[in-house]
């Protein structure tokens, strides 16, 4: 099941707003979501995962809706977010750290601490199960952070510029983390790195200014670029034909 915006509108304080009446389904599957800095994504994610609240709409996924209440608790179980900011909690260690993140979307305690362990596995972060999360490099609490998402069996992964710092051996294990991923569980990614659009994901989202620029399978996608693009360069050329100076005049 996807997850739907309806009518949502969202601005800080004081600031101008960042969305205006976003009424928007994310494609299912694994969906590349990317905008330059400032287009909103990480506010569309955050809305996603209830840590903001639009001024009006809602985000649904399935009959849950953000706005009741009543179904605030079973949304936040199917919904997974790693933000952009990670931070270690002081005194745990990475495997209770994991084990508590599972714990609060409302995992038994026994049952979070051996998933936490299979999540570990997952991002290569076994071995530091018992280390202090404090003492823990940027990419490994970035992966931790990663496992935090993955320990509960959340169906969609909201997952917020997820291999920021990570080498590259590293975003290989992500990537493979994403595609071992159960066929019912979508992820929504949030990065910069366009260069592996075509092997690693089947849709992209494009936003820009707080509005949907595109949405489709990523052979669409690479469709914008400009007739004669080398193969190797066809996803940014795609994405500047849908971000650039053209695009915002023509919006
Ligand atoms: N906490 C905040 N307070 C005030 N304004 C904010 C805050 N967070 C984001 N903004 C503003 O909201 C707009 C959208 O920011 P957002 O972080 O959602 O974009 P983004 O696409 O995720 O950017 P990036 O790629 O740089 O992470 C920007 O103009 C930004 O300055």
């Amino acid at each position: 099941m996807p997850i739907t915006f309806q009518g949502c509108s969202f601005g800080y304080r004081r600031n101008r707003p960042v969305l205006h009446d976003l009424t928007f389904t994310f494609p299912t599957g694994r969906t590349v979501f990317l905008g330059v800095n400032g287009a909103g994504k990480s506010t569309v994610l955050s809305l996603a995962a209830t840590v903001r609240t639009p001024a009006t709409g809602h985000v649904s996924h399935g009959t849950l809706r953000t706005d009741r209440r009543s179904d605030l608790r079973a949304y936040r179980r199917r919904v997974a977010w790693l933000p952009q900011q990670v931070h270690p909690v002081p005194g745990l260690t990475v495997r209770e750290q994991v084990a508590y993140a599972g714990w609060l979307k409302g995992m038994r305690r026994g049952d979070a601490r051996r998933q936490a362990l299979q999540a570990l596995a997952q991002v290569e972060m076994e071995e530091f199960a018992d280390h202090r999360a404090t003492q823990l490099s940027g990419g490994q609490l970035r992966r931790v952070a990663i496992a935090q998402a993955l320990v509960h069996d959340a169906e969609v992964l909201l997952l917020d510029e997820p291999t920021a710092g990570l080498d590259l051996r590293q975003r290989r294990v992500f990537q493979d983390a994403l595609d071992q991923l159960p066929p019912h569980v979508h992820a929504i990614v949030s990065t910069h790195d366009v260069a592996d659009v075509e092997t690693d994901f089947e849709h992209v989202v494009v936003l820009d200014g707080g509005q949907i620029m595109f949405t489709g399978p990523v052979a669409d996608f690479l469709d914008h670029a400009p007739a004669g693009t080398p193969e190797t360069r066809r996803a940014e050329e795609a994405f500047h034909a849908l971000t650039g100076p053209e695009a915002a005049w023509a919006s």
